[in-house]
């Protein structure tokens, strides 16, 4: 008689593989508590060990929830037209935990703690720091979830390759011109890939040059931290005058010290952040490695005790006698960061404001429309939340 087997008899459970899943997925676990519990709260003591204040940790989200509900507060209460003491809407949070906690205060970025500087000569020694203490923050899990296939992520997906298509088409486009003795036409893209081609010496190989991906990288970045940037300080000066129109006869005399003013009421990047890469004294306290420090250049240029009582008037001409002089020798003008990492696209900058400035006044004299309402909002750049509604008149 042939004998019955069971069926767990003739398939043994595969204990080892079990086992090997259950500590894989109790690692994971204690990696996550790790990040989401216990290092935040390991930063959070030795920040205020030292006597750091601030907000404290609040699992998982930290100051997320407040951070929102005091943007959607401040967005639905306009400014006064005229008003430029726009830091309690533009950035409520930040604002307040200032007020409470100090110009060097602690909040929280989800689990990542977050310290802001609002003192000039700080964050000067920050963004001035060569010894790699303080990189440009990253957020690998942030860009992950742009692998997500929602609809959203596609059109993102499809538009970037697109961009990549126009770019390398321009690009090879150009390098046979180049090879065929064209000029360069002296642009930035010619440049480029004219010292790129020296370095590569004819052989097409070379340790130092760029390959198209990285050529493609450069124009993307240099479109993005000039574009957005110009139009907005374009757009503040346009609704800035329209609010103090006397300013646009002296205007068509003198644009520099009126976009400086502009820049210092409105700097359309309102903060310049970095991380702290390895542990690191600065101002007397220990910052260990994790950190966000975080440079408020709006709070800086909002100071009354750094520029004076008038602080959140449109005044251009205390920049009559020079930058250093307007900030009573703070030098806390930071409206294009400073140190090694400095906009490289600064002097071109204010070149292309004044020529625009200078053609907009030659032809016209403005003012805002009734429909416009006062909302500084920040969206990467600082924006009107709805428009800049102005009307032009041709003189
Ligand atoms: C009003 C106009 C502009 C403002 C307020 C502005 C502001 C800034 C600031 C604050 C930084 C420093 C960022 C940091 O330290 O992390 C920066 C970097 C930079 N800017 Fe500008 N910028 C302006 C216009 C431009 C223009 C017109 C260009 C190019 C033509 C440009 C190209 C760049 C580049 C390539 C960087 C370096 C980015 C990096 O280091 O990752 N910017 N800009």
């Amino acid at each position: 008689m042939v004998p019955r087997t069971t069926f767990a008899a003739a398939v043994p459970l595969p204990w080892g593989l079990l086992v090997g899943v259950l500590v894989g997925l109790l690692w994971a676990a204690g990696r996550l508590l790790n990040r989401l519990w216990w290092q935040p709260r390991r930063l959070e003591r030795v920040l205020s060990s030292q006597g750091f204040r601030g907000t404290s940790y609040r699992f998982l989200t930290g100051d997320l929830k407040d951070f929102a509900r005091l943007n959607q507060e401040a967005w639905s209460r306009p400014l006064p037209l005229r008003c430029h003491d726009i830091a309690p809407r533009a950035i409520p949070f930040l604002y307040n935990n200032m007020r409470e906690h100090g110009k060097t205060s602690l909040s929280w970025f989800g689990p990542i703690p977050k310290v802001t500087i609002a003192d000039p000569e700080l964050a000067k020694d920050v963004l001035s720091s060569k010894f790699g203490h303080f990189e440009k923050p990253r957020f690998p899990a942030l860009f992950k979830l742009l692998l997500l296939p929602t609809e959203n992520n596609r059109k993102m997906c499809r538009i970037n390759k697109e961009i990549g298509t126009i770019l390398r088409d321009l690009i090879e486009k150009r390098i046979q011109a180049i090879k065929e003795g064209e000029s360069t036409r002296h642009d930035l893209l010619g440049l480029l890939l004219e010292s790129n081609m020296r370095e590569t010496d004819g052989t097409g190989k070379s340790g130092m040059a760029m390959t198209i991906e990285d050529i493609i990288g450069e124009c993307k970045l240099f479109y993005f931290a000039g574009m957005e940037t110009m139009s907005v300080l374009l757009t503040w000066t346009m609704v800035v005058l329209s609010m103090h129109p006397e300013w646009q006869d002296r205007a068509r005399e003198e644009v520099t010290m009126i976009l400086y003013e502009v820049l210092r009421l409105y700097p359309p990047g309102n903060k310049i952040s970095r991380k702290t890469y390895k542990e690191v004294e600065l101002g007397g306290i220990v910052y260990p490695a994790g950190v966000i420090v975080e440079m408020s250049v709006l709070m800086i240029h909002h100071d009354p005790d750094i520029w004076g009582s008038d602080v959140h008037e449109f005044k251009p001409d205390r920049f009559s006698e020079g930058i250093c002089k307007a900030s009573k020798g703070h030098a806390a003008f930071l409206p294009f960061g400073w140190g090694p990492r400095i906009c490289i696209g600064q002097n071109f900058a204010l070149l292309e404001a004044k020529i625009a400035l200078c053609m907009i006044l030659q032809r016209f004299e403005f003012e805002l429309a009734p429909s416009y309402t006062h909302v500084p909002h920040i969206v990467v750049a600082m924006h009107p939340m709805h428009g800049a509604q102005v009307k032009l008149r041709v003189i």
